[in-house]
C-alpha cells in the first residue's frame, strides 16, 4: 500500500511518519511540492503520486492568528481537503483526515460524541468543519478523527509554550475554566496504526464502521491550569531549571485571547473502543513520557558538536 502523508514535519505528521514507514511505502511531499494554500495543483500532484490511502494532518493550525487570516485557514483547512477528497472519491482511494474538539460550542456540560451538533466558536474551528464537511460530502470511503490538545516533546505546543514561559518569568497564570483532554502525538499515531492494521485491506469497511468520524484523544480530563500544573511539575522534578514554580489559576475573561475557545471540550471515547477496541492511555501518563522524551531531547542537544 502507498500513502500520501500530509504535514510529515507537524506534530501528528511528525509522530505518524516513522510508524507508517516502516510498514507501508509513504510519500511525504514538502510544503513546497504539496502546498495546501494553492488547492489548484493538488489534483495534478495526486495524479503524480498515485496513493492508496491519503492520510491528512496537515492544517492551518494558529488558532488566534485564524481570526485574522480566515481566507488562508479556509483554504488550506477547507478547501485542500475538499479537493484531496474529490480526487480520493473518484479514484475509490479511502482518505482519512483529522480535525479537532474545537468543532464545538463547548457548551454542554457532556462529553461530546461524534454525532453530536458541530458549533464551532472560532474561525480556526469553523474552517476545520467545514474540511470535515467537504471529505464526508465527497462521498467516497473516509475517517474524519477528530483529536484534541495536542503536544509532543518537538512542536510548537502547550506544554512546551508552559516550560518556556516557567524559565523566563517569575509566574505562570492560566484558565482553569476550559477543559479538554491533552493528548501526545505519539497517542494518535500508535492508536491510527492500530487501526490500519486491523483493517488488514478493508479500509473502507473498517471506516464505515466508525460511521466516518471518530474521537482518538488520551483519556481523562483536565483543565488548562491542571495541565500546565502537571507539566510544571514534572519538568521539575527531571530536573529541568524553572523560574516559576507555581500556576496560578485564572478565568478565561482574565486572559483575553483573539479566538474564543470552548469551556468543554472532551471527547467522548466510546466509539474507539467499540469499533476498535483501542483505550488509549490516560493523559497523565502519557504526559510522563513527553516528558522523559523532552528531557532526553534536551541533553541530545547539549551534547552535539556544534
Ligand atoms: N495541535 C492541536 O492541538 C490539535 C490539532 N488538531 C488537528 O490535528 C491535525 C494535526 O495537527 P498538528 O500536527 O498539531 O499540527 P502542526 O501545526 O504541528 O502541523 C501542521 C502541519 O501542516 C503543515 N501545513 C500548514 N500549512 C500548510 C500548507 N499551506 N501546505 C502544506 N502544508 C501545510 C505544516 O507545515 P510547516 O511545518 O511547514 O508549517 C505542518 O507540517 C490538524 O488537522 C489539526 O487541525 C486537532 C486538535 C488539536
Ligand atoms: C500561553 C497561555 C495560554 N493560556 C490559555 C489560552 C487558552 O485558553 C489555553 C490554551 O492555549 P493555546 O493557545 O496554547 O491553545 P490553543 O491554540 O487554543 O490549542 C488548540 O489548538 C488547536 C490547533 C486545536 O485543535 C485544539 O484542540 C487546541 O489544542 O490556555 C493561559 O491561560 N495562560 C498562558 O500563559
Ligand atoms: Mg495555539
Amino acid at each position: 500500500m502507498r500513502i500520501l502523508l500530509t504535514g510529515a514535519a507537524g506534530q501528528v505528521g511528525g509522530a505518524l511518519r516513522p510508524l507508517l514507514q516502516g510498514r507501508y511505502e509513504v510519500i511525504v511531499p514538502s510544503r513546497e511540492q504539496f502546498d495546501l494554500s494553492a488547492p489548484e495543483a493538488i489534483t495534478g500532484k495526486l495524479d503524480e503520486f498515485e496513493p492508496d490511502l491519503i492520510v491528512n494532518p496537515a492544517a492551518y493550525t494558529s488558532v488566534d492568528k485564524a481570526e485574522n487570516e480566515a481566507a488562508l485557514a479556509f483554504l488550506v483547512n477547507g478547501e485542500a481537503p475538499s479537493v484531496m477528497a474529490a480526487w480520493a472519491a473518484g479514484h475509490g482511494v479511502p482518505m482519512v483526515h483529522f480535525s479537532t474538539d474545537y468543532v464545538f460550542d463547548g457548551k454542554s456540560r457532556d462529553l461530546w460524541r461524534e454525532d453530536d451538533p458541530t458549533a464551532p466558536l472560532s474561525v480556526y474551528g469553523a474552517s476545520k468543519l467545514a474540511g470535515e464537511i467537504a471529505v464526508r460530502s465527497a462521498g467516497g470511503p473516509h475517517l474524519i478523527i477528530r483529536t484534541a490538545w495536542v503536544y509532543a516533546a518537538q512542536g510548537a505546543n502547550f506544554m512546551r509554550t508552559m516550560i518556556r514561559i516557567a524559565k523566563e518569568r517569575d509566574t505562570l497564570r492560566v484558565v482553569a475554566d476550559q477543559f479538554g483532554a491533552p493528548t501526545t502525538a505519539a497517542t494518535i499515531a500508535s492508536a491510527f496504526t492500530q487501526i490500519l492494521e486491523q483493517a488488514d485491506s478493508d479500509l473502507s469497511g473498517s471506516f464505515a464502521r466508525a460511521k466516518g468520524v471518530l474521537h482518538l484523544t488520551n483519556s481523562g480530563s483536565a483543565s488548562w491550569f491542571d495541565f500546565a500544573r502537571a507539566i510544571i511539575a514534572g519538568a521539575q522534578s527531571r530536573g529541568v531549571k524553572l523560574k516559576a514554580t507555581e500556576v496560578i489559576p485564572i478565568a478565561t475573561s482574565d486572559y483575553p485571547t483573539r479566538a474564543a475557545r470552548p469551556a468543554n471540550s472532551q471527547l467522548h471515547l466510546q466509539r474507539l473502543k467499540e469499533v476498535y477496541g483501542i483505550k488509549t492511555a490516560v493523559w497523565q501518563d502519557a504526559l510522563d513520557d513527553e516528558l522523559d522524551a523532552y528531557v532526553v531531547q534536551g541533553q541530545r542537544t547539549l551534547h552535539e558538536p556544534l
